[in-house]
């Protein structure tokens, strides 16, 4: 019998925990690239889920691996080497605290700025022996995952029969674009399994506020997306391909066509996660409104008219949990 000692639980008290009760969930729309109809592939899961996965997509898997491996590199190293390139501002390292609300998750992260020059400064912490290294292997990996995003939201406006096919592309491809890329580090925690049964809660439910997120990860599973009827379901890992989330600014662009996603991340018992993302954002000064031609004549838009920073600010203001709260009531 395993008895649970309070001081063994107290090291994780902060943390959330769950039951690791979701179920896997094999509906995930399958976007590939060379197929045709991709764009009104892409249209319809972004209508039913806000989510699909994205095969054929061209990005190197020498890439993927490579950063990975300078991830988990990173993440391996004494917890003083890695405070050195802490506390996040918002960019660098981080552990457990997320954000500037004090929300608080079983994770570590990098998180850093895609313009190269911040990259630079950064990584200057992040590996002090050879920075150049990690630098060419985030930027190799950065361009070819941003030009798939920019295929994607062309796409995306095809299907939504947007005549300016470039209209979210430019604002992606702007070199003052508040773009931003992290690499996470769920570490397995088979103490808390062991004891109580439960998961802990590694990135807790959030929608993302950009126009879209593009994620891997290893072969560890953890990630959870919310279903349109409120149930939470497991995505299960391919580190071969993408994933996909409409953002909020893109639920605003589309007039709430396209609603951002609820996720999370369960953290594994057993294996670690290491996931990378990329979340395309607007230049700050950029007005985050309805498309004009989005929006059905004589019909109300949903939602009143931001800029990027004001919107992002609120974003930040507000609770994991609920950070669209307030954004976009009528
Ligand atoms: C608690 C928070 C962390 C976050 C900012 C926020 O207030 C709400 C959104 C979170 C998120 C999710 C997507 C990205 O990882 C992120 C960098 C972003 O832009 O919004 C994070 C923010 C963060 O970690 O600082
Ligand atoms: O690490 C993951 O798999 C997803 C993390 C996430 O949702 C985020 O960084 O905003």
């Amino acid at each position: 019998m395993v008895v649970v000692s309070q001081p063994a639980l107290d090291h994780f008290s902060p943390i959330k925990t769950c039951k690791p009760t979701a179920s896997y969930f094999s509906g995930i729309p399958v976007v590939d690239l060379s197929n045709p109809d991709a764009s009104s592939l892409i249209v319809k899961a972004c209508e039913e889920f806000g989510f699909f996965k994205v095969v054929n997509h061209g990005v190197p898997m020498e890439f993927m691996t490579s950063l990975e491996s300078q991830a988990i590199n990173f993440f391996n190293l004494p917890q003083s080497e890695k405070d050195r390139a802490g506390p996040p501002d918002p960019f660098g390292y981080g552990s457990k605290r997320i954000g500037p609300n004090g929300d608080v998750g079983w994770i570590e992260y990098l998180l850093l700025n895609t313009n190269p020059d911040v990259v630079s400064e950064k990584s200057l912490f992040i590996f002090r022996e050879n920075p150049q290294i990690f630098r060419s292997a985030v930027e190799n990996y950065v361009s070819a995952v941003k030009k798939m995003a920019f295929e994607i939201v062309e796409l995306m406006a095809d299907g939504l029969g947007i005549e300016e096919r470039n209209v979210m592309s430019k604002l992606l491809r702007d070199e003052k674009s508040d773009s931003c890329f992290r690499m996470n580090h769920y570490p397995p925690c088979p103490e808390l399994q062991a004891l109580s049964g439960r998961n802990l809660i590694g990135f807790g439910e959030h929608t993302d506020p950009q126009i879209i997120s593009v994620l891997r990860s290893n072969n560890t599973s953890g990630l959870q997306i919310c279903l349109r009827d409120g149930a939470w379901v497991s995505v299960p890992s391919d580190h071969t391909s993408f994933f996909i989330n409409v953002g909020d600014s893109l639920q605003v662009m589309t007039n709430g066509r396209f609603r951002s996603l609820k996720h999370r991340v369960v953290a594994d018992p057993m294996k670690s996660r290491v996931s990378m993302i990329f979340f395309g954002g607007p230049p700050l000064s950029e007005k985050i409104a309805p498309l004009p031609c989005l929006v059905v004549e004589g019909e109300e838009s949903l939602y009143k008219e931001f800029t990027w920073w004001e919107y992002k600010k609120s974003a930040y203001q507000s609770r994991l949990a609920d950070n669209r709260l307030g954004l976009f009531e009528k």
